[in-house]
């Protein structure tokens, strides 16, 4: 068997249409969705990536601002450019670039996000809400490895799933919406004792570590789908995942490339969840 391998630009740009249409709709209403992305200290590949959000954005009629603070910016400084940001009305979504610099404690300022304006689903209020169900942005990585595989078809009921992380942006929640799609679901992680062992009975493996070739052909079963999530360099600089592509592709039944798999769907959530987060301001005003 030869793996069908999952095109995640072309699932990105589906779904980006489809949150085109809906941003134009909310713009017949009056509103502009807007995302505010604070982006602190000079990281070279966060940069990057900002500004790969922030072009996405534009393409769909998105209102985007950045905000760039200085890599010596204290906790409160970004806290209160969060509240300035929490109180202002033509922002509906606010992500905070990950990782921060050493003397901001992460925790501090997910807290400090207004719940309806986290867009990353990030904040406890979200986290608890996609474990209890009830209104909640999912995490953009884990939605869009979701939405992908229910584009593919690929049947999520009964299925053993494998998660390889247990991180709170990647792994734990992809558990959890495993979970919520009835798969049967199993974390691994730096601590399990026999990866193989565990991901070879996986009808699906999602890989999200950061460690290039972790996931070898002798991981993983005839026929299983493989989402790869890791963003590595090889010995050339060449961004690569965790999974060893080539040995898997002969063996797997569905594979993710990377780049062009996992990465752009990411985006594509975020600017989802800026939409829904848009709309969900209309009822609001409706309802009160
Ligand atoms: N494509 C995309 O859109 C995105 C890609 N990424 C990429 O995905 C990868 C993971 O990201 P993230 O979750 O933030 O990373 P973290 O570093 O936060 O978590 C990595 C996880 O992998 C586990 N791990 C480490 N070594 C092993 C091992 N040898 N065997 C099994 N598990 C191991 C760790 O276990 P333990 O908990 O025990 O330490 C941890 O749970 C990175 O490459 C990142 O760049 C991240 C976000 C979005
Ligand atoms: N608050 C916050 N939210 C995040 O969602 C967040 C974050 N911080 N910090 C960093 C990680 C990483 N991440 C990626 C998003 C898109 C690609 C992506 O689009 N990758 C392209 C290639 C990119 C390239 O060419 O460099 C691809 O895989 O095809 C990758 C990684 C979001 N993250």
């Amino acid at each position: 068997m030869t793996a069908s391998i999952i095109d995640g630009k072309k699932i990105a740009q589906h779904i980006q249409s489809t949150t085109a249409e809906r941003v134009s709709q909310l713009k017949e209403k009056g509103i502009t969705p807007g995302l505010a992305v604070i982006l602190v200290g000079n990281n070279q590949a966060s940069r990057t990536y900002v500004s790969m959000k922030r072009k996405a954005c534009e393409k769909i009629g998105m209102h985007s601002v950045l905000i760039e603070l200085a890599d010596d910016t204290t906790e409160e400084g970004l806290i209160n450019k969060v509240n300035e940001l929490n109180e202002d009305n033509t922002i509906h979504g606010i992500l905070v670039q990950l990782p921060l610099p050493s003397q901001i404690d992460e925790i501090n300022i997910i807290e400090s996000i207004d719940p309806n304006k986290d867009v990353d689903g990030f904040h406890p209020i979200n986290v608890g809400r996609l474990m209890t169900g009830g209104e909640a942005f999912y995490p953009c990585t884990p939605y869009g490895i979701i939405e992908m595989l229910k584009y593919e078809q690929v049947e999520l009921r009964g299925k053993h799933a494998v998660v390889v992380g247990r991180s709170n942006i990647v792994g734990k929640p992809m558990g959890q919406l495993l979970l919520k799609e009835d798969a049967t679901v199993t974390y691994c992680h730096s601590r399990t004792a026999d990866l193989a062992y565990h991901t070879k009975q996986a009808d699906i493996i999602i890989a999200a570590v950061g460690i290039r070739n972790l996931i070898t052909a002798d991981h993983i079963k005839d026929g299983a789908v493989i989402i790869d999530v890791g963003m590595n360099r090889d010995d050339e600089g060449k961004l690569c995942g965790d999974v060893d592509y080539q040995n898997c592709l002969p063996k797997a039944g569905a594979i993710t490339p990377v780049p062009g798999g996992v990465g752009p769907m990411t985006i594509t959530m975020l600017l989802a969840n800026t939409a829904e987060s848009a709309e969900r301001t209309l009822t609001r005003k409706t309802q009160s």
